[in-house]
């Protein structure tokens, strides 16, 4: 293949995809399924049979990915090892031990399960180029276990694997085989749209935003990670235990490099972040591949591998014309025709019976709720925060403000627990804080947004703001597969949307956040906060960007927040703004805090003017 392996993770990291908001089941796909599981009965001949198994046990690999890499941002070029442990680990038990072929599957993913946990808790954690390197290392490893085990056949593999049987009929032909394939398949495509239209589901699309923003939102980054791997190496070991017993036999060729790089580019030409495209990117390498292998050496009248050369400059111009993969391309015309889909849609009202999710408590107004004492912040040499002081009492609104590079943002980072504090103490509703991750900070009532900000551009924005209910669920992967999570989700969608139209963007609730102008996405950023159900709201800069009439509008919001007993703490450089909203202020320069007061007087504090070099007119 021309295309070169960090080619491959350079355009997954620079191409996220446009279209994955939307993983509902369309009409167009189901039938397409069915008619592709009808196909046996017709008289299609075998080796079209053939070829539609290999694309079953191919797109079902290539849907792990899709979760893994496209959804999760995580690339990994080791799939078919893992298809290996499946196929092995069902080979062995029903040659060697003459277990039932059925008890390979569960047998295969435990092996697989075990052996990607122990994996992924140690790859995961790693970053950029690393972890597709980190993959190929032990792709190669595991190829040359499976190579080297006396009891697995070495390199000549194991032979003799017997067939499925269900009751007394033996599911030994390809077109049995077909039908058990495509089942599968169906079962993983609409298992993994349900995963991803759910709870778990936000989470795991907001592994490709990094940390902070996930983790602001209390979502555990390292566990959902932990979470895709294993579950994209079970698919891929669901595929594996199908191989061994279509094929009867398993050898480790099929589960080398090469074929982990021929997975990932199946899922890349299909659309790397979209379910349907996995599908799509299996079913055209397929068929092309066997097509050039039959069509080419008769042209060229000699024999050769001349199908891979040409693949791989057809896949290059194919990347460079359509990057982000096919499936994107084609349900961009599809759907211009289509409703918003369902599974995205909060309820239109509020059904009978429907429960809204439990809010906190407000504390009394007046009370401290935020003390900051004597925090300091060092980057090596440099104090960014010098034994800042400061306290917000429950229903107040406090800007802080003051030049550029004083250290603001650093102040709501360590209040947040994005950062550490170098010294001090940050109590929050009494109870200290600092020390305490992101996360747990964010379960006890503080929410944020950030000053740049930190959205999923190819989600609703619905979907954007739901992100921060996460904590206000609890539905885990498996309920959200089986869409057992339902009602919960039905009920965070509904918080969700009450909190868009609540900050004035409920017409745009289902257009992709990345279309929205700035000042709209920092809007949208508060609402998401707001569904953490905060007693404490920082907000990094929210009216940059906006217009004078978004501003007032932005304003009475945060009056009528402040109504119902929530603090506010705002970074803001529009002083118009801030002098306006703020019952008091507390101005920093260099990290240090130089002023503290109501918002006229501070209007006339020399030290202040100083700061500000020539006034804050
Ligand atoms: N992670 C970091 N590593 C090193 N220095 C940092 C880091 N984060 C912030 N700083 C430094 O700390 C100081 C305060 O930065 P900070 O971004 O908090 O200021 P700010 O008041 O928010 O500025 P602005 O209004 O421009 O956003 C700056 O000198 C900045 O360069």
């Amino acid at each position: 293949m021309s295309a070169t392996k960090e080619d491959l993770v350079d355009l997954i990291a620079s191409t996220p995809p446009r279209r994955t908001a939307r993983f509902g089941p369309g009409r167009l796909q189901l039938v397409l399924l069915v008619a592709a599981l009808a196909v046996p009965l017709l008289p299609v001949p075998g080796f079209w049979i053939t070829l539609g198994n290999y694309i079953g046990l191919y797109a079902i690999v290539a849907l792990g990915l899709v979760l893994l890499t496209g959804v999760g941002g995580l690339t990994s070029f080791g799939q078919a090892a893992f298809v290996g442990l499946g196929a092995y680990s069902s080979a062995y038990l029903s040659t060697a031990a003459g277990m039932s072929p059925w008890l390979g599957l569960p047998a295969g993913w435990v092996v697989s399960g075990l052996a990607a946990t122990v994996i992924g808790a140690v790859t995961v954690r790693l970053s950029g180029h690393y972890l597709p390197l980190a993959t190929i290392a032990w792709a190669l490893s595991l190829y040359y276990l499976f190579g080297n085990l006396e009891f697995l056949g070495k390199f000549d593999g194991l032979s003799g694997v017997p067939p499925l049987q269900f009751g007394s009929q033996e599911l030994g032909s390809p077109r049995a085989m077909y039908v058990v394939i495509w089942l599968c398949l169906a079962a993983c495509l609409v298992l993994l749209m349900n995963l991803l239209n759910s709870r778990p589901g936000r989470a795991i699309r907001s592994l490709s935003k990094g940390r902070t923003m996930p983790e602001a939102m209390g979502i555990d980054t390292a566990k959902y990670k932990l979470l895709v791997f294993v579950l994209a190496a079970l698919m891929a070991s669901l595929s594996g235990w199908l191989y061994a017993h279509l094929q009867r036999s398993v050898s480790a060729t099929p589960f080398g490099l090469n074929m982990g790089i021929e997975y990932l580019f199946m899922a890349v030409v299909g659309g790397i972040g979209h379910v349907w495209g996995a599908l799509l990117g299996a079913a055209l390498l397929t068929i092309l591949k066997s097509q050039l292998q039959h069509v080419l050496p008769s042209l060229l009248g000699s024999n050769g591998n001349y199908e891979m050369l040409v693949f791989g400059v057809l896949i290059v111009v194919l990347l460079q014309r359509a990057r982000q993969g096919l499936w994107p391309w084609i349900a961009d015309r599809w759907t211009r025709v289509q409703t918003p889909d369902p599974a995205v849609m909060p309820p239109a009202a509020t059904p009978a019976g429907f429960s809204k999710v439990p809010r906190r408590a407000k504390p009394e107004p007046g009370s401290v709720i935020l003390s900051v004492d004597q925090v300091r912040k060092q980057f090596g040499g440099l104090v960014a925060i010098n034994d800042m002081k400061f306290e917000v009492h429950a229903a107040e609104i406090i800007g802080l403000i003051g030049p550029n590079g004083a250290g603001k943002s650093t102040m709501f980072n360590l209040i947040t627990g994005v950062l550490p504090v170098s010294s001090g103490e940050i109590r929050f509703a009494g109870g200290r804080i600092d020390g305490l991750d992101a996360r747990r900070i964010v379960q006890r009532g503080v929410g944020r947004t950030f000053q740049h900000v930190h959205l999923i551009p190819h989600l609703s924005v619905l979907e954007n703001v739901a992100m921060g209910a996460h904590l206000r669920g609890t539905a885990g992967p498996i309920a959200a597969a089986l869409r057992f999570d339902r009602e919960e989700e039905a009920r965070l969608l509904h918080l969700a949307a009450e909190q868009v139209r609540r900050v004035g963007l409920g017409e745009v609730m289902h257009t992709p956040a990345g279309n929205l102008a700035l000042g709209q996405q920092r809007i949208l950023e508060i609402a998401r906060a707001l569904c953490t159900d905060p007693v404490l709201l920082l907000l990094d800069e929210p009216a940059a960007g906006l217009r004078l009439q978004e501003k007032n509008a932005l304003a009475e919001l945060l009056r009528a927040l402040q109504r119902e007993g929530m603090a506010v703490l705002l970074v803001e450089h529009d002083m118009d703004f801030v002098m306006g909203l703020a019952d008091r202020l507390v101005v920093m320069e260099f990290g240090r805090k130089i002023a503290e007061g109501l918002p006229a007087d501070i209007q006339r504090d020399e030290a202040v003017l100083a700061a500000y070099l020539g006034g804050i007119e």
